[in-house]
């Protein structure tokens, strides 16, 4: 299979050539290498941030309109390619192709267009004073980096440039070394649809070319979506050039189910929110808190339905399961396996599984200390603990350093809401798990995150407020 992009970057409207160290492009299911690409110099990197500068200001002069012109096509573009591109990010990901064609690109798509809609809505206020008076005009920051994690990385990408070009931003994006493809195909799809060279550049390399980019002079602000120690470097760097951040980092959220839940829908939403892209999501609900009244039906019927999962070859359309990112990643997983089974918490299904594959792996008699509990794991593990009542299960859901997701599963409304305000977590749902339509915004609170992605929240976190005082009469000095 073969994979292989014209160039590794992507800068000033052009592939170019990578400099740096080689970066092979891994099929996560069956180790072939599809493409070879190199990462960027720190020269390169630099001459991308110029770049993305010095074009900024005639962007940002475009009325809005025509910059939300843009984006609807780059949208069309991609929904016309979806299937071609589905594909790429199946080689990119391993993610069964069943997953991809509805979930990556669209979510992408859906993000290009709700910004490009948003485009000519974007205004100031005005304030009277007076005689005097004053407005506000919301203003493009300048140059954005971004930096993605491997697991939805074209969807990442376009939540991170929706929003950052229609506010009048350049950006130069890095994606994660191990799924470097779908942004070079979103920097040509957005060059094709009109957006002027220089405006989205793409740099590769691993770890030391995002902290080149984070602390670069003409970057004004880093989006990450990473891992929480990545987090915490790429704040400190951005800190010292005072630059603005988003941060979408991991978390170890709360799925509470409630006796008197719909037990198959709490158990389809368990399943989706630990089992999906191989449970590789963030804001995935891997503690799943059973009242005691429902434990054992729902343990009964996801034992069942777990048989259903069909694990194997990713282009497959049949298939439901797809191989873990990187045999590093499995490796971690199956170690929390190990460590899980060490602590005495017993497998109600899956285990260590084989190769590049971990079946999906439930967790019962776990308790609150274990690691398996406490610690991301980033894979499909799904830790199940009981409770009792109300008041225990919010204290032992908000006993983490996460924030960034939790759901509830109960037919009585009230509880729900009244459950979810006490809740620590950025993105929440009741009755339902990690749907994150454009419309909704998406982040965290403690340390799974800063600032929000999606909906017109996100405009906050790419643009900055200038106040203008209007003197309307003389000016009274005391000398
Ligand atoms: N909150 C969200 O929206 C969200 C979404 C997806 C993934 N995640 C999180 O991402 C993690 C998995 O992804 P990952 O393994 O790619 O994360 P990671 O933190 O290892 O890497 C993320 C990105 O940061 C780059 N990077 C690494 N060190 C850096 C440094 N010092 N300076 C700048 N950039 C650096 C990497 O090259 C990569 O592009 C999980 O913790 C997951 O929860 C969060
Ligand atoms: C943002 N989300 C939840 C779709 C993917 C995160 O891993």
């Amino acid at each position: 299979m073969n994979a292989q992009p014209d160039a590794s970057l992507f800068i000033d409207g052009r592939p170019v050539e990578g400099e740096g160290a080689a970066l092979p492009v891994l099929y996560p299911y069956t180790g072939e290498e599809i493409a070879s690409l190199r990462e960027a110099s720190t020269g390169q990197v630099a001459e991308a941030c110029r770049v993305a500068a010095r074009a900024q200001p005639a962007w940002a002069a475009l009325a809005p309109v025509e910059r939300g012109r843009v984006l609807h096509r780059a949208a069309a573009i991609i929904r016309e390619r979806n299937e071609e591109l589905s594909r790429l990010e199946t080689l990119d990901t391993g993610k069964p192709i069943q997953e991809t064609l509805v979930a990556d690109w669209e979510s992408g798509a859906q993000a290009l267009e709700f910004f490009g809609g948003l485009a000519a809505s974007i205004t100031g206020q005005t304030i009277p004073l007076g005689q005097d008076w004053a407005y506000t005009r919301r203003e493009p920051l300048g140059v954005c980096a971004g930096i993605g994690a491997w697991n939805y990385p074209s969807q990442i990408a376009c939540w991170k440039a929706a929003p950052a070009l229609v506010m009048g931003n350049a950006m130069v994006f890095k994606p994660s070394e191990e799924t470097p493809l779908g942004a070079l195909k979103l920097a040509e799809i957005l060059l094709e649809a009109g957006l002027p060279a220089g405006i989205f550049n793409v740099v590769q390399g691993r770890g030391q070319i995002g902290a080149a980019l984070s602390t670069d002079p003409n970057v004004d602000k880093v989006s990450l979506t990473g891992s929480v120690p990545t987090g915490r470097k790429v704040y400190a760097a951005a800190a010292e050039g005072m630059r603005h951040v988003t941060m979408e980092l991991g978390g170890k959220s709360p799925l509470i189910v409630f006796d008197d839940a719909n037990p198959e829908h709490a158990v389809s939403a368990a399943m989706l929110a630990n089992f999906y892209s191989s449970g590789q999501i963030c804001s995935n609900g891997t503690r799943v808190f059973l009242q005691e009244g429902i434990r054992d039906a729902f343990l009964d019927r996801l034992a069942e339905r777990v048989r259903n999962v069909r694990m194997g070859d990713p282009l497959d359309p049949a298939t439901t399961h797809g191989p873990i990112i990187n045999p590093a990643q499995a490796g971690k997983i199956r170690a929390a396996i190990a460590s899980g089974l060490e602590q005495g918490a017993r497998l109600l299904c899956g285990g260590p599984g084989e190769g590049a594959f971990i079946p999906p792996t439930v967790f019962t008699d776990a308790s609150d200390d274990m690691s398996i509990t406490r610690d991301e794991i980033f894979g499909p593990v799904m830790t199940t603990l009981g409770f009792h009542d109300e008041e225990e299960v919010i204290t032992r859901a908000n006993a983490t350093g996460f924030g960034l997701a939790a759901g509830v599963f109960t037919q009585d409304l009230t509880r729900a809401h009244r459950v979810i305000a006490r809740l620590q977590a950025g993105t929440c749902w009741i009755n339902s798990y990690n749907l994150t339509p454009v419309e909704m915004p998406f982040g965290a609170v403690k340390q799974s995150g800063l600032g929000r992605e999606n909906s017109a929240a996100a405009i906050e976190h790419y643009s900055q407020l200038k106040s203008v005082y209007v003197g309307m009469g003389g000016v009274d000095a005391p000398y």
